[in-house]
């Protein structure tokens, strides 16, 4: 098995009023919404075909996952990994959508590029990525397709250099998210959505290793214990799970909890990927009592859309970009759930502008009922933080 090590190196309102004070709508603005809602999109087409890639790009990372663990060779990746995985998943994804949409434009925002694999000595992990996507594709059998040659590989991972933005529609794809939790054996999504006229309108977020049951408090007398989730969400349609097995799709809420001190949060499992200080500060001053869930990927964003646990904090590095395709999925999957997604300001997610999102300082995501009490916290943490420097 062979791992290429690569490394990656507003005039908004503000969230915080409207959670604070609920109005009534006038008569008028309610029956202009409901105008509004009859007209409302379907993407039932695209969801089904995100469904179904994205649990076919599963398959092809537990087959890897599996492989890896056996030989072992994750301790050699310190730095932001790249697997054959990770390269194989982009290219299924791209290759199938092309397949599932031939005849409407492709566009596809995705973190892997080709660069790497078309350096000389590449050419052996490049023919392993190429065997696995054909094994992955006639285990299906779904896309009556010829065997892809080295060269089909690289153009369909090549056909994720998309730069999305606030026109048309992109699809936005992170073909592992959390891939050192994938080397170590540990919890990735992969993580599929659309965006139309620069708003996420679908996402699905399959994770091969979550468990079925809930990952927060005791589940030691839980008869589930299979692993592997498909999560899936349309605007306005709610957010559904289901296992990657197969099982019929269940309609998942956030938490219902009122009181912060109950809440218990998750955070990256990376310490490098999120302010630990800072999530600690804040937990404290909600009366936070359980300690952090830290879990990798988008996974965080799943487990909460089903209220295993209440509040999800992140709080990168100064200097430190966030991409879209690291929280497109997860953010509509919670949100369908009945979640809130904001910036460490309050301000929603902006996904029009690119690949990257502006943020204030961080990405913050709980029930509508704590969002005031969290966005407090935030801002007085985030000053006490500023004031001890
Ligand atoms: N210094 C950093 N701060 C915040 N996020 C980072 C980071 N370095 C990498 N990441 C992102 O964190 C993602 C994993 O999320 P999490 O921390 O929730 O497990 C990575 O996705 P990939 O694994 O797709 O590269 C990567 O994009
Ligand atoms: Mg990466
Ligand atoms: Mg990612
Ligand atoms: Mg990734």
């Amino acid at each position: 098995m062979t791992i290429i090590s690569c490394l990656r190196t507003v005039s908004k309102p503000s969230l915080i009023s409207q959670f604070s004070k609920p109005k009534p709508k006038p008569k008028t603005q309610q029956s202009s919404s409901l105008v509004v809602s009859s007209i409302v999109m379907s993407y039932d087409k695209e969801l089904a075909a995100a469904k179904k890639v994205a649990s076919l790009a599963a398959r092809l990372c537990l087959k890897v996952q599996k492989a890896l663990l056996q030989s072992d060779v994750q301790s050699k990746n310190d730095k932001s990994p790249v697997t054959v995985a990770d390269y194989g998943s982009q290219a299924l994804v791209s290759f199938a959508l092309q397949k599932e949409f031939p005849s409407e434009p492709f566009s596809l925002v995705a973190e892997e590029d080709s660069k790497d694999l078309r350096q000389s000595g590449a050419q052996e992990t490049l023919e392993r990525i190429t065997k696995l996507v054909n094994e992955t594709l006639a285990s299906d059998g779904a896309y009556n397709t010829s065997t892809l040659s080295t060269e089909d590989v690289i153009r369909a991972i090549d056909g994720g250099k998309s730069e999305g933005g606030s026109h048309g529609r992109h699809w936005v794809l992170d073909p592992i998210d959390g891939t050192k939790g994938f080397v170590r054996g540990d919890q990735y999504a992969i993580a599929l959505a659309l965006l139309d006229e620069g708003k996420v309108v679908l996402g699905v977020l399959a994770c091969p290793n979550l468990p079925l049951a809930s990952i927060v408090g005791d589940n030691q007398h839980s008869s589930n214990n299979e692993v592997g989730c498909l999560f899936f969400a349309q605007v306005g349609a709610g957010t559904y799970m289901q296992s990657l097995s197969g099982s019929l799709p269940v309609k998942v809420q956030v938490t219902a909890i009122e009181n912060s001190e109950e809440a218990s949060f998750f955070e990256s499992y990376e310490a490098a990927h999120s302010n630990r200080d800072l999530s600690s500060l804040i937990a404290k001053k909600l009366g936070v009592k359980a300690p952090p869930v830290r879990i990798d990927s988008q996974a965080k964003y799943g487990a909460l859309s089903r209220g295993d646990g209440a509040i999800y904090l992140r709080f990168p590095r100064k200097g430190y970009r966030e991409k879209i395709w690291d929280h497109a999925a997860g953010s509509i999957v919670v949100t369908e759930a009945g979640g809130v997604v904001t910036d460490a300001a309050g301000y929603p997610l902006d996904f029009s502008k690119g690949k990257h999102l502006n943020l204030q300082a961080g990405i913050i995501v709980t029930n509508q009922k704590l969002m005031p009490a969290l966005l407090k916290a935030v801002k007085e943490s985030l000053e006490e933080q500023a004031s001890s420097l």
